[in-house]
């Protein structure tokens, strides 16, 4: 368990776009412009979905992590706020989503 949230990975990754810090992953990806962060999204994505059909777990997780680091970094490229696709998928519930977590305080 942990409390380490997408939140705190995507402030992570926009402080690292604009760092000036050449050894940072991030800020050389973000560099080579939306085109190639998409294009390594789209890799984590095939990754991801080979690992789950094999049924491969551990894969799934490493793959899934770094699906999720790249689609924040095309978020970021694109000035797409991630409290915006939050906001979209508490929209879809039907709630803001904070009902939801009021009666599961322990979650
Ligand atoms: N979560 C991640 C993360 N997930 C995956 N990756 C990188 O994504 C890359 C994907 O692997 P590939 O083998 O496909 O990439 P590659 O062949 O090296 O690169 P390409 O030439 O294809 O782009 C690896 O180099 C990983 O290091 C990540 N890099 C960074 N982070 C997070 O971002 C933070 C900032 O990192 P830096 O920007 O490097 O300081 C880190 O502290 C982490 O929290």
């Amino acid at each position: 368990m942990t409390n380490f949230t997408l939140a705190d990975l995507d402030r992570i990754i926009a402080a690292r776009a604009v760092s000036d810090d050449e050894k940072s992953y991030t800020r050389k990806l973000v560099g080579k412009g939306v085109a190639k962060c998409a294009q390594k999204l789209g890799e984590e994505a095939v990754e991801a979905a080979i690992a789950a059909v094999r049924e491969d777990r551990e894969e799934l997780t490493a793959e899934a992590a770094d699906l999720l680091y790249h689609l924040l970094v095309v978020l970021n490229v694109s000035g797409v706020n991630l409290q915006d696709v939050m906001a979209e998928l508490a929209r879809r519930t039907g709630q803001t989503g904070l009902e939801e977590k009021a009666s599961r305080p322990h979650d």
